[in-house]
């Protein structure tokens, strides 16, 4: 951003003032020139604007800021637009591009200038931004977005947004210069298929009605989305259903669609299909319309790792489309960051600027994984190769919000964005009154873990460099770095202040909601870590007896982090929930280990080594079972499968241990055979100590088998080959679940 500071009166800087001086306006403009000087905030104003923008959402903000102190006699504040008479000595200052502004902050006046509408809108929510200070500075801000459209695409996998949450953001976007959202969540079925050509039931046409008018007070072009490829058919009858359905939309006051073809299979693919039917919806209702924004395409090839370029997807609509339809792009694969070369591959085959579809913060793929952490990766350059950036977030819609307030700034002045100051600034934002313990929650809850993009986040940054050397020295030499160990040890305090006072916390309680299991499971990172410190501390210097109790403190808290996976956020995909998973937990996961290791060289125990609490321990006769790894997922447990056959003899049993007696659900095997008849049987322990035998019966076409467990508490379960001889078997699989 190019900053001025101009010669003039210079004010004793005061406290407030300092703050001032950090102060900085969201998103970065493109041009702030201060002048050095302030003036108190005028309490009463006269509006000074044309007669006709008395309707205009900026005039309506201006109205908010100055709750019924808008006097004749009042502090002039001059609204205008391009080419008002009101204006007009203003012409040269006011920039010649859409939704840019003018704003001068004088002695005696406030001007805001605007080359339309939007502009206007935006330079009141900059003087906003203003007011927020002690004393307004004097300030002349020429400004303007790098991208016609910056916003939200709320395009994914799980509970979709609620209304309040819908209509918070509408705000955000307002506050922010965002100025597009398109509602397309896979999971509304009014969206997609099968109910794609139903019209709304009433009170969900209402809430959407709700939502078209708060886009129209915060200047947000509300799309929305129909998803239609799963089940369309190629034919008028479809097509006129999709006309109709656009047409009960208008009426609600929808005046911007979309339609994706994304995650679908079969008929729905065909370009020259999706093009046609583009075209018609272009040409019949759009153009027919003509108070309706430029349709948005998502296409089934929508990232370069999907798209077969000879296959004449991806040139098809580039060569077919109508011009002015815009087509979605979410770059070099599902989850990328957008660079020059993405685009450079991508807008030639298009034959037109992709509008960029950026899958981030959304996490329906690693659903246990909060993504916190500062938004960087993308191009800085490429603010000429792109038709729009909206980020499709986490169905989180508060803790979304870090990330999106840094989308907003990138995508308003690229070559300005400072990924870690807008981060920082997004967090204060978010929770003024906790932004420091946010931002420690935020540091360490920002990677997604292992999953099957490969897109990953950095993690815990600041503390990367201790948390290495104490696990060095540790576990190398079996010496404590003195400096890193302080260092972690204080780290671990503000984890365990961090999620108290979040939790606690008075303000924005929406987002502590949505975050909350993340807080719980945080706080008992923190604690976890501060014993696994004590440990190595103990086992250094040779406290022996403290050393077992401490080791017993630490497994409790695995325990107890445990269930905390295996109770909240319980899905059939990614359940649970992970906390500071990148770095945190595994240095403390292998301190915990390496200590323990020492502590029973020296004193000659057998003390679990393991760090990754694991309820289930399997137990058996049968040598190749007998070390297949047992994992828990959320609230299902499941020996892994083998490939190989297995030979198990007469009488060899395989038993699965819980820790303490559980209620289990059903249980699932696959030996790849239905015929297990009098040669295999499958009993429970209840907790009296009784065993009884359950009834495995087919699940489906394939070698499923299930049993119920029954009601009764469970220790353990065992399978035994009681034919008397050898069996020859497959293990697909043995898996349960607890209720
Ligand atoms: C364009 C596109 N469609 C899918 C895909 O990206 O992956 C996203 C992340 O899993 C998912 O949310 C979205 O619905």
């Amino acid at each position: 951003m190019k900053r001025f500071i101009l010669a003039g009166a210079v004010g004793l800087f005061t406290l407030q003032h300092i703050s001032a001086q950090n102060f900085q306006i969201q998103p970065t403009p493109q041009q702030y020139v201060t002048l050095q000087d302030s003036l108190e905030i005028p309490l009463q104003v006269s509006l000074i604007t044309d007669k006709s923008y008395e309707n205009l959402p900026a005039v309506s903000l201006v109205e908010n800021l100055w709750k019924g102190q808008i006097k004749e006699n009042g502090f002039p504040i001059y609204l205008g637009i391009q080419g008002d008479k009101l204006v007009k000595k203003y012409k040269k200052n006011i920039p010649n591009k859409s939704e840019g502004y003018y704003l001068s902050i004088e002695k005696d006046k406030i001007i805001v200038a605007g080359a339309d509408e939007q502009g206007l809108f935006y330079g009141i929510q900059t003087l906003a931004q203003l007011l927020t200070l002690p004393k307004l500075p004097l300030v002349q801000v020429t400004d303007y977005p790098d991208l016609p459209y910056r916003g939200v695409v709320e395009g994914f996998y799980g509970t979709p947004w609620s209304q309040d949450a819908r209509l918070r953001q509408l705000e955000f976007y307002g506050k922010n210069k965002l100025n597009v959202y398109l509602y397309g969540p896979k999971d509304d079925p009014y969206h997609s298929t099968p109910n794609w050509r139903k019209p709304y039931p009433p009170q969900e046409a209402a809430q959407l009605k709700a939502l078209v008018d708060k886009a129209k007070e915060n200047e947000v072009i509300f799309y929305w989305a129909i998803h239609p490829g799963q089940d369309i058919r190629w034919n008028t009858e479809d097509r006129d259903a999709l006309m109709k359905k656009f047409e009960s939309m208008y009426e609600l006051g929808v005046r911007a669609f979309a339609v994706f073809f994304d995650d679908i299979s079969g008929e729905g693919t065909k370009a020259e299909k999706q093009a046609e039917l583009l075209n018609y919806l272009d040409d019949n209702f759009v153009k027919v319309k003509g108070d309706v924004a430029p349709l948005v395409m998502c296409p089934t090839e929508y990232n370069k790792s999907w798209s077969d370029v000879k296959g004449g997807y991806l040139t098809t609509l580039g060569d077919k489309l109508n011009k002015g339809i815009q087509i979605m792009w979410t770059g070099d694969r599902v989850i990328a960051c957008i660079d020059k070369p993405s685009m450079e591959f991508i807008n030639p085959l298009l034959k037109r600027k992709a509008y960029i579809w950026w899958n981030f913060p959304v996490s329906d793929y690693v659903r246990d994984h909060l993504l916190m952490g500062p938004v960087y990766g993308n191009g800085l350059d490429i603010k000429d190769d792109m038709a729009a950036f909206v980020s499709n977030p986490m169905e989180r819609a508060e803790a979304s919000k870090i990330a999106l307030y840094s989308i907003a700034d990138y995508a308003w002045n690229l070559e300005s964005y400072d990924s870690d100051n807008s981060w920082k600034r997004a967090i204060q934002d978010l929770m003024p009154q906790h932004a420091k313990y946010l931002e420690t929650f935020a540091a360490h809850n920002s990677d997604l873990g292992e999953n099957g993009h490969g897109f990953r986040r950095d993690e815990s940054v600041a503390l990367q460099p201790a948390l290495k050397a104490l696990q060095e020295s540790y576990t190398k030499e079996g010496k404590i770095d003195e400096k890193a160990y302080l260092e972690v040890s204080d780290a671990c305090q503000q984890i365990i202040l961090s999620a108290d006072m979040l939790m606690a916390s008075k303000t924005n309680r929406p987002l502590i909601e949505e975050i909350k299991p993340w807080l719980i499971q945080f706080k008992l990172v923190g604690e976890y870590g501060q014993q696994v410190l004590q440990m190595i501390q103990e086992q250094a210097t040779g406290k022996t007896e403290d050393f077992k109790e401490t080791y017993a403190h630490a497994q409790a808290l695995q325990v107890q982090m445990g269930e905390v996976d295996a109770t909240y956020n319980q899905n059939p995909y990614q359940p649970g929930v992970k906390s500071g998973s990148k770095c945190l937990m595994p240095t403390f996961n292998s301190l915990f280990e390496a200590s323990t290791i020492r502590y029973n060289q020296q004193q000659g125990t057998q003390l679990d080594t393991r760090a990754e609490y694991q309820p289930y321990t399997l137990n058996s006769d049968v040598s190749q079972l007998a070390l297949l790894p047992v994992r828990r997922k959320g609230r299902t447990g499941a020996v892994s499968s083998s490939n190989e056959v297995i030979l198990w003899q007469s009488n060899g049993q395989l038993t699965l241990a819980m820790d303490y007696p559980r209620t289990l659900g059903n249980i699932v095997l696959d030996l790849g055979t239905l015929d297990i008849e009098g040669k295999f049987v499958l009993e429970v322990q209840t907790a009296d100590g009784n065993w009884k035998t359950l009834e495995l019966k087919p699940a489906n076409n394939k070698t499923l088998l299930v049993a119920q467990a029954g009601s009764e508490q469970v220790v353990q379960f065992r399978l035994k080959n009681t034919s008397g001889t050898l069996q020859k078997v497959y293990f697909k699989r043995c898996s349960f679940n607890e209720l």
